[in-house]
């Protein structure tokens, strides 16, 4: 490489590394693996080592990839905060041992070995026992203050008492969001339609960051700590510093090791390479640090690390499955997300059966055929990829995979708009999923406030007819009895991308076997979920000998479940049967296999395909079927559900107008819509002049509104809610509660008021004309001081000359234009 291509080359890979930087610590997002990111910054180092001189002082080598942001004050730390080198091989890391024996001169150390915890680096300043300070990495030398946030973390002291606790100190540690509060977070997130969080590292480093306290406390994150600093702490070696913020009550994670040479670290990097997945939290390799504090000294540091302390980091792990078979989903907005299904393979601690491929270039860009041999890897993020596929493993005669081009809901042709990636189904009116995200909508907390309906139940209500749109809801009410013992369709049903009905393999061997309770098949198939569909029928053969109930019928029964799968040509899913298959085994005598699968294209439950069959089948055969049903709706249930769709007739014509789910309209200018023009009746009959009129209505929105009105159904939907008494327009008290006072200013509250709920004093301030903001800026027109106001917030507040009132002063400021 000549010096001018080295100098290109070094240019680019510090504007990519920058750019990733920014992306990771400002935004916590990613783009790439953290594999992929330390080979570019290896490739720019190596490249530095060669040709210095175009080594620059402010080259992302040098310096570490954080910065502080405008959001908080921020504070100098007393100690840089470092980086770490890291590594992803033995050798190097051989190497690295070398390096310090020969800058020490002997070998006659000791290495303190931790996990990499894969969170957000905090360090904690103590003065007098008491927590005074709480600062990010930042740029290493200075970061962002966020002592309030880490405040609502419950393990973390904020004051340590007892005997010899020095004046002032520093501990370092790991701020994180355990797996399962994140797997938590990301369940509620998909129930209410909102994007998923990528991973518990950007969540946890976005958590740390956020304005407001009070949703930090509700994150439930934790901390690891791993370091003590200041000038008079009185221990000579990490291991007792380590023992000593043990005992002073911080969170030290039980996985370090001492370990007296390079191959018993080897031996501690090897133990934790499969075990460190049982942990709580994301890691992603070991630390390993000199023990000895006066050898660290003598090793030193370079700009950016230390020389006596290095990662070894784990390999994204990587295995071959193969491809069993497609299934498209369609999202809420009609979006079509392929996910492949594969044969189980273990990995990274779990087994995987699934794989997303995000969209049709995604299959494209894999080449992938049927059956294709594929690689799979599993990252940082929830669900694995197909990396590549391994050609030379393909099926001879192969077929390349066609991409559906109908919906698998609802049978719609599928389009594709112009540069977009995704696939999307049109049929916004009745497709399934569509249906869904609109009742969702609809019954949201901030719109009708309906909860008793969950996903499941409204998806079952939608699949089964008694729901085309909102407006179906407020008829169940004189169908309470037929909702009795309805089954619900959503868990235990999956459907292949032709429309065949799947049944899952736990409620099919149920219903083919004889006196084996469910949780017992349950329990088995979770004890093998590492095999194959067909392994595991045969194990369960096994099982059945083991267990001994009615065991020459029931091993026969999963014999012929085998057979018939084998002799049948449905797509392969793991986990799941179909339906046409097991209805066969069971009513056979009655009804040919085809008969059954066509039945089983239009419908979702086996409770609907046997009423559509209409057999003469009862006694005995009668139970097995019922074995197959899913849960059904009880009566508590019900009840709620009523109750919840009755009042939810009570909400005002704001959250109506948001309810509708009119384009465009979201929460804030559904308000400032009902409050303009009152009633329906008045913005359905507006000309777009008057819509414009109105403070930040746009083309775009008068275009969404027109649209909607002009839209027949909408209208006889409109109707219909009207008919069951819903409020098209504004009530006599709500109009008392609004005024102009607050217009033009911009306000926010913090700490606990007396007189208002969070989201009321929101709602407040924009019925009286004003803007609610939700972090502390110079823009800012007054805060509304409640109690326990954190006092850094008060300390920016004051800083800035942003004017602080009571909670009484802003009442009587509202309650002066109010009859
Ligand atoms: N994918 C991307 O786009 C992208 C972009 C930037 C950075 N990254 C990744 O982020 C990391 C950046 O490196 P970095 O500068 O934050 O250094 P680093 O994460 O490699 O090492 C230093 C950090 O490790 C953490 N740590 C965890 N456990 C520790 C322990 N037991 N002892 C000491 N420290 C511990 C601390 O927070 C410390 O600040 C790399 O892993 C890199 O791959 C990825
Ligand atoms: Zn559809």
């Amino acid at each position: 490489m000549t010096a001018e291509q080295a100098q290109a080359r070094i240019q680019e890979l510090t504007r990519e590394i920058n750019y990733h930087n920014h992306l990771y610590y400002q935004e916590d997002k990613t783009e790439i693996s953290d594999f992929d990111f330390d080979k570019l910054l290896e490739e720019l180092i190596r490249l530095e080592s060669e040709f210095p001189q175009f080594l620059l002082p402010d080259s992302p080598s040098q310096r570490v990839g954080g910065t502080i942001t405008k959001e908080f004050e921020t504070a100098q730390h007393e100690y840089r905060m470092l980086s770490l080198g890291n590594t992803y091989s033995e050798e190097e890391l051989l190497a690295f041992d070398e390096r310090v024996a020969k800058g020490l001169e002997h070998r006659n150390y000791e290495y303190f070995c931790e996990m990499k915890f894969d969170g957000v680096a905090i360090s904690l300043v103590y003065e007098n026992g008491r927590l005074v300070r709480a600062v990010t990495r930042g740029d290493g030398t200075k970061g962002d203050v966020v002592t309030e946030n880490i405040k609502t973390i419950r393990n973390i002291p904020l004051h340590i008492s007892g005997e010899n606790i020095p004046e002032k100190f520093e501990v370092r540690g790991e701020i994180f969001l355990p797996r399962k509060e994140f797997d938590k977070i990301n369940a509620e997130r998909e129930a209410n339609g909102e994007a998923l969080l990528a991973n518990p590292r950007n969540a946890a480093s976005g958590t740390v960051k956020m304005q407001d306290s009070s949703i930090v406390a509700k994150r439930r994150l934790n901390c690891y700590f791993y370091q003590l600093l200041g000038d008079d702490i009185g221990v000579s070696t990490h291991q007792e510093a380590i023992k000593l913020i043990e005992n002073w009550g911080f969170n030290v994670s039980q996985t370090y090791a001492k370990c007296r040479t390079i191959k018993e670290v080897l031996a501690y990097i090897d133990y934790w390479r499969e075990k460190r997945f049982e942990l709580p939290l994301d890691t992603d390799g070991v630390v390993l640090k000199l023990n000895d504090y006066d050898q660290r000294e003598e090793l030193g540091f370079t700009a950016k690390i230390p020389r006596w302390a290095i990662a070894y980091k784990y390999k994204a792990e990587s295995a071959e499955s193969r491809l069993l078979s497609i299934t498209y989903q369609v999202g809420r907005t009609g979006a079509i997300t392929p996910v492949a299904n594969l044969s189980p393979v273990h990995l990274a601690g779990t087994t995987v059966k699934r794989a997303s491929l995000h969209n049709a270039n995604e299959i494209l860009r894999l080449d992938l055929h049927e059956g294709d041999a594929v690689l799979v890897e599993k990252g940082g993020e929830i669900i694995p990829k197909i990396t590549a596929v391994v050609e030379a493993s393909r099926p001879p005669a192969a077929k390349p995979i066609q991409y559906i081009d109908h919906c698998p809901e609802c049978g719609t042709a599928l389009e594709r708009k112009e540069g977009e990636a995704k696939h999307f189904c049109p049929n916004t009116k009745s497709c399934p999923p569509q249906v869904l995200g609109k009742i969702e909508h609809f019954l949201h907390k901030r719109a009708m406030d309906i909860d008793s309906l969950g996903t499941e139940r409204i998806r079952t209500l939608i699949d089964q007819g008694y729901i085309k749109d909102p407006s179906d809801l407020y008829d169940l009410q004189s169908k309470a009895d037929e909702l009795l013992g309805l089954e619900m369709s959503q868990d235990q049903y999956q459907k292949s991308d032709d429309g065949i009905l799947y049944i899952s393999l736990t409620k099919a061997l149920f219903a083919l076997t004889e006196q084996i309770a469910l949780s017992a098949i349950s329990k088995f198939l979770e004890q093998n979920t590492d095999l194959p569909l067909e392994d595991v029928l045969v194990q369960f053969q096994s099982f059945i000998r083991k267990i001994n109930k009615k065991t020459a019928q029931n091993i026969g029964s999963v014999q012929r479940l085998i057979d018939s799968l084998k002799a049948t040509n449905f797509p392969k899913m793991e986990e799941y049967i179909p339906v046409p298959v097991v209805l066969h085994q069971l009513i056979g005598n009655y009804v040919d296999l085809d008969k059954i699968a066509k039945a089983s294209l239009q419908e979702n439950t086996v409770h609907r395909i046997m009423l559509k069959l209409n057999l003469p089948i009862s006694g005995e055969l009668e139970d097995r079927i019922k074995k197959l049903k899913a849960n059904t709706f009880q009566e508590g249930v019900i009840s709620n559900m009523m109750e919840g769709i009755k009042s939810s007739k009570e909400q005002p014509f704001e959250k109506v107008l948001f309810a509708l789910g009119i384009r465009n309209i979201g929460e804030n200018t559904a308000q400032i819509l009902a409050r303009h023009f009152k009633s329906l009746e008045n913005l359905k009959n507006a000309n777009g002049e008057q819509l414009l009129e109105v403070n930040g209505v746009g083309d775009t929105l008068v275009t969404s509104i027109f649209e909607y009105f002009a839209d027949e159904d909408n209208l006889r939907m409109i109707e219909k809610l009207k008919s069951h008494g819903l409020n098209f327009e504004i009530l006599e008290e709500e109009k008392a509660l609004q005024s102009n006072v607050l217009e033009d200013m911009k306000i926010l509250a913090s700490g606990k008021l007396n007189n208002f709920k969070r989201d009321e004093i929101i709602d407040i301030v924009e019925a009286n004309g004003g803007q609610y903001v939700k972090s502390v800026s110079k823009a800012l027109t007054f805060i509304i001081e409640g109690e326990d106001m954190g006092p850094s917030k008060k300390e920016k507040a004051e800083k800035l000359g942003v004017k602080l009132i009571s909670e009484e002063e802003f009442m009587q400021m509202i309650s002066k234009n109010q009859k």
